[in-house]
C-alpha cells in the first residue's frame, strides 16, 4: 500500500551533529529528505526552517520554545538526541499535537566515567599540576593529593546516571551516600541521607545528577556552598541552571572548595565556533568540559539509533511508546487496513463525533486504539477504505472542534 504522505516527501532536519547513525535509520526506512546541521540554528532561521520539517532532531543547545513551536505548522515529532528534553517547552508541543522523544539511557555510562575520572582527578589535584607543567613549573608534592578509597562522594539525584555513579565508585572503595526526592533502592553500599543539606555536610566530593526542573534551578548557591566542608569538590554534569556559577567561583576563589569540574553552563556557546565565556575560566583548580558528559562515539551512536527509530516508529505506524509529553499508544502493524491518527484536545464528545464520520461514512472500523492524558487524547483508527475514502475522512476529522493534528498513515 502507498503511504497518503510518501516518506521521500517528509522532511527532516537534524541539528547540533546528531550521529550519522541516524541518518542511515531513515534512509533504511526510506526517508531521503534528511538534513543534517553540525549546530544549533539562530532563533530566527530555526523559526524559519521548523516551519518546512515534518520532523525535528535536536541535542541540549536547541530551544524549542512555544513561539519556535508556534511556526511548526507541519511538524509531527521532535526527537531530542540525549536525555535531557527541558530544552523544548513540552506542554506546547503536546497542545500542537507533536509528540517528543529522547534517548533515556544511550549516554548514561558514558557521564558516569567522566564523573568518576574528574572524581580522581580532583582528589589527586591534577588539574593545578597539570597548569603548572604547561606552564613550565614543577610541582612535586603529595599536599592536597588524596586517594578515592574510603572517600565520602555524596551523589545528588540518584536516578539513571547517579545509580552508575554510585556503582563505579564503590568498586574504587568510594563511600557513597545519596539524596533524591523520591525513594530508591540503594545499590551496593550506598546510603540515602535525609537532606541536602546531610550530603553538602559530609561529602567529599559532591556530584549533580538532577534534571532541570524548577526545583533543581539554582539548587547549589552560596548558602550550600557554604555548608560543605572547607577543601570538598563539586562536580555538575546536569544542568548549567543547577548552580549559581558566580556563586560557586566565589567558594573556589576564596579556597572554600579545592576543586570543581563543570561541563555543563548557564550559557553554552551555539557550536564549536563560538567563544566560550564563563567567570570559570582560568582557575587551575577547575577541570571545564564543553558539555561532553554523553558524547562518545558509542553513546552517539546508540543515540542516533535509538531516537531516529523511535521517530520512524511513529511516522510509518503512530506509535508513541515512551514519548516523554504525549499519551503512549503501542500499536500492532496494520498490513490490511488504512491508519487514521487523531490527535485533539481532551474534552467530552470528541471520539463520539470521530466515530459518528465513520458510521455516517458505512466504513468498517477494524480497530481503534484510544490513549488520553488530562489535556490531549490520542485516537488511532485502523479502517477498511480506499485512500480516497481515507482522505476525505482525514479531511472530516481535521475539522472536529479542538483536533490539533491529523493523519492517514496508509
Ligand atoms: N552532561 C551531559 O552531557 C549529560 C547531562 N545529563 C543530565 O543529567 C540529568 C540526569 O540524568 P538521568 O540520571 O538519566 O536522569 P534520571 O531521571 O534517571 O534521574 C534524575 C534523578 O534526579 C531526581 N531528582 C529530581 N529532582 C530532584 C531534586 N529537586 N532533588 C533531588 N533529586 C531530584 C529524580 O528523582 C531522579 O532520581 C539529565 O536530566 C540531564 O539534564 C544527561 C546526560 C548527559
Ligand atoms: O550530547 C548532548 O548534546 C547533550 C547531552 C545531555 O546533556 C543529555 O543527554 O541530556
Amino acid at each position: 500500500m502507498q503511504t497518503s504522505y510518501p516518506r521521500q516527501d517528509i522532511k527532516v532536519l537534524l541539528l547540533e551533529g546528531v550521529s550519522a547513525s541516524a541518518v542511515e535509520v531513515f534512509h533504511r526506512a526510506g526517508y531521503s529528505q534528511v538534513e543534517l546541521h553540525a549546530k544549533s540554528l539562530p532563533e530566527d532561521e530555526l523559526k524559519a526552517r521548523i516551519g518546512e520539517a515534518h520532523i525535528i532532531g535536536i541535542r541540549s543547545r536547541t530551544q524549542l520554545t512555544a513561539e519556535v513551536l508556534a511556526q511548526a505548522k507541519r511538524l509531527i515529532a521532535v526527537g531530542c538526541f540525549c536525555i535531557g528534553t527541558n530544552q523544548v517547552n513540552l506542554g506546547a508541543a503536546r497542545l500542537a499535537g507533536v509528540p517528543v522523544f529522547n534517548a533515556p539511557y544511550s549516554n548514561t555510562r558514558s557521564v558516569a566515567e567522566l564523573v568518576i575520572a574528574e572524581a580522581i582527578m580532583l582528589l589527586r589535584g591534577i588539574p593545578q599540576k597539570n597548569a603548572q607543567c604547561h606552564r613550565g613549573g614543577w610541582a612535586k608534592s603529595a599536599n592536597g593529593s588524596y586517594e578515592t578509597r574510603d572517600k565520602v562522594l555524596g551523589i545528588v539525584g540518584y536516578g539513571h546516571i547517579g545509580t552508575q555513579v554510585g556503582v563505579l565508585a564503590e568498586s574504587l572503595g568510594m563511600r557513597v551516600i545519596f539524596h533524591d526526592i523520591e525513594t530508591k533502592l540503594a545499590l551496593g553500599n550506598a546510603r540515602a541521607v535525609s537532606s541536602l543539606d546531610e550530603l553538602l555536610e559530609r561529602s567529599d566530593v559532591v556530584t549533580l545528577h538532577v534534571p532541570e526542573t524548577p526545583a533543581t534551578q539554582l539548587m547549589i548557591r552560596a548558602e550550600q556552598l557554604a555548608k560543605m566542608h572547607a577543601g570538598a569538590m563539586l562536580i555538575n554534569a546536569s544542568r548549567g541552571s543547577v548552580v549559581d556559577i558566580e556563586a560557586l567561583a566565589t567558594a573556589l576563589r576564596e579556597g572554600k572548595l579545592a576543586g570543581a569540574a563543570v561541563d555543563v553552563f548557564p550559557l553554552e556557546p551555539k557550536g564549536n565556533d563560538d567563544a566560550f565565556v564563563s567567570p570559570l575560566v582560568g582557575m587551575d583548580n577547575v577541570i571545564l568540559t564543553p558539555h561532553i558528559g554523553g558524547s562518545t562515539l558509542e553513546a552517539q551512536d546508540n543515540i542516533g539509533i535509538e531516537v531516529a527509530s523511535k521517530l520512524v516508529r511513529y511516522s510509518d505506524n503512530g506509535s508513541t511508546l515512551s514519548a516523554v509529553n504525549f499519551p503512549e499508544v503501542t500499536l500492532p502493524e496494520h498490513p490490511h487496513s488504512r491508519r487514521l491518527l487523531h490527535i485533539h484536545r481532551n474534552v467530552p464528545g470528541t471520539l463520539s463525533r470521530i466515530n459518528e464520520l465513520f458510521s455516517a461514512g458505512n466504513l468498517n472500523i477494524d480497530a481503534q486504539f484510544l490513549q488520553t492524558d488530562s489535556e490531549v487524547g490520542y485516537v488511532v483508527i485502523d479502517v477498511s477504505a480506499d485512500e480516497a475514502q481515507a482522505n476525505a475522512l482525514k479531511a472530516q476529522m481535521a475539522a472536529i472542534p479542538g483536533t490539533l493534528r491529523s493523519r492517514v498513515l496508509y
